[in-house]
């Protein structure tokens, strides 16, 4: 009835990858973290590390772009059990859209509660600065509009409903901790709030096309993310996440910038401590506030 390349992994694969993970480390998480461009620092910060690339775990994909090490590393935050992704997987890089949300439901399985996800995003609203991290408060998932949506397929109502709803999709308790942790730590100048637009990639975008996405509500563009919301809230588990704008979208003619990887890592580079910091009070407070 479905195309195989829509079946995506049953559920007992998934279990099957979890069962694997969860004998090898005492580790339990409820935080699962998933680290952008060149934001991989953010798994550095995790204590009594478990770590496992991702080519000996059982069914998962390898990370093939620069910029992501392809880690799962377990550990702790501040005392929190806590797993995290040193590399996430893309349309673009050939994978079907199951493959790459795979992770999501890993996490679901080894107990997660709570997904923080970061990426490096264009700026699209003029207002951005290169260096803003934008909390993200929903999302245009444009490889969606036309049947490209993880959850195609047979539905597993082990993980979740035929139909989920996603107007809920970014945690507003989450978004509004976000907001208070950055600005206790002096980040208000570059801390923004907006929707991220995923697109397939690898190109970055035309001048019409970024002028299209800003005209349609985008403030920030990006090739991921967008997946990885979907199959989380599908399976229940809270979501936070955030945007490094990493390069302004060029949007004028008369423009000289060109968007290029670079550029993306080197801002990366720039902006990590401050991240990680950022992410690191939330997860702390989260517990405190006994957000899940
Ligand atoms: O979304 P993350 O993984 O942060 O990566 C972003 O940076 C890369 C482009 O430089 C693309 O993969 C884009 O999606
Ligand atoms: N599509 C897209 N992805 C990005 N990732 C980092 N910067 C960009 C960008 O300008 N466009």
């Amino acid at each position: 009835m479905y195309p195989e390349a829509n079946k995506g992994y049953t559920y007992e694969d998934c279990k099957t990858t979890a069962d694997w993970l969860l004998a090898q480390t005492y580790i339990r998480p409820t935080v699962g973290i998933v680290c952008g461009s060149g934001l991989g620092g953010l798994a550095d910060m995790l204590k009594d590390q478990v770590a496992f690339n991702y080519k000996d775990i059982p069914n998962f994909p390898q990370s093939t772009v620069h910029g992501h090490a392809g880690r799962l590393v377990f550990g702790t935050l501040k005392g929190r059990p806590c797993v995290c992704m040193q590399g996430r997987f893309h349309l673009y890089e050939g994978y079907p859209i199951q493959k790459i949300t795979l992770p999501m439901r890993i996490f679901k399985l080894l107990g997660v509660e709570t997904v923080i996800l970061t990426n490096a995003a264009g700026g699209l609203n003029q207002d951005f600065k290169v260096g803003d991290v934008m909390i993200i408060k929903d999302h245009l998932n444009i490889p969606g509009f036309t049947g490209n949506n993880p959850l195609t397929g047979p539905n597993d109502d082990r993980f979740g409903v035929r139909f989920p709803c996603m107007s809920d999709a970014y945690d507003r308790e989450l978004q509004q901790l976000a907001m208070d942790v950055g600005q206790e730590l002096g980040y208000g100048d570059f801390l923004r709030e907006g929707v991220y637009c995923v697109l397939g990639g690898p190109s970055f975008e035309t001048i019409a096309e970024s002028r299209m996405l800003h005209k349609l509500g985008a403030d920030a563009v990006g090739m991921s993310t967008g997946p990885e919301v979907i199959v989380a809230r599908h399976c229940g588990m809270r979501v936070f996440a955030l945007s490094l704008i990493t390069n302004q979208a060029v949007m004028d003619y008369d423009s000289e910038e060109k968007a290029n990887h670079e550029e993306v890592l080197q801002t990366g580079k720039e902006r990590a401590a401050q991240l990680e910091r950022l992410v690191t009070t939330m997860v702390t407070r989260m517990e405190h506030n006994n957000y899940a």
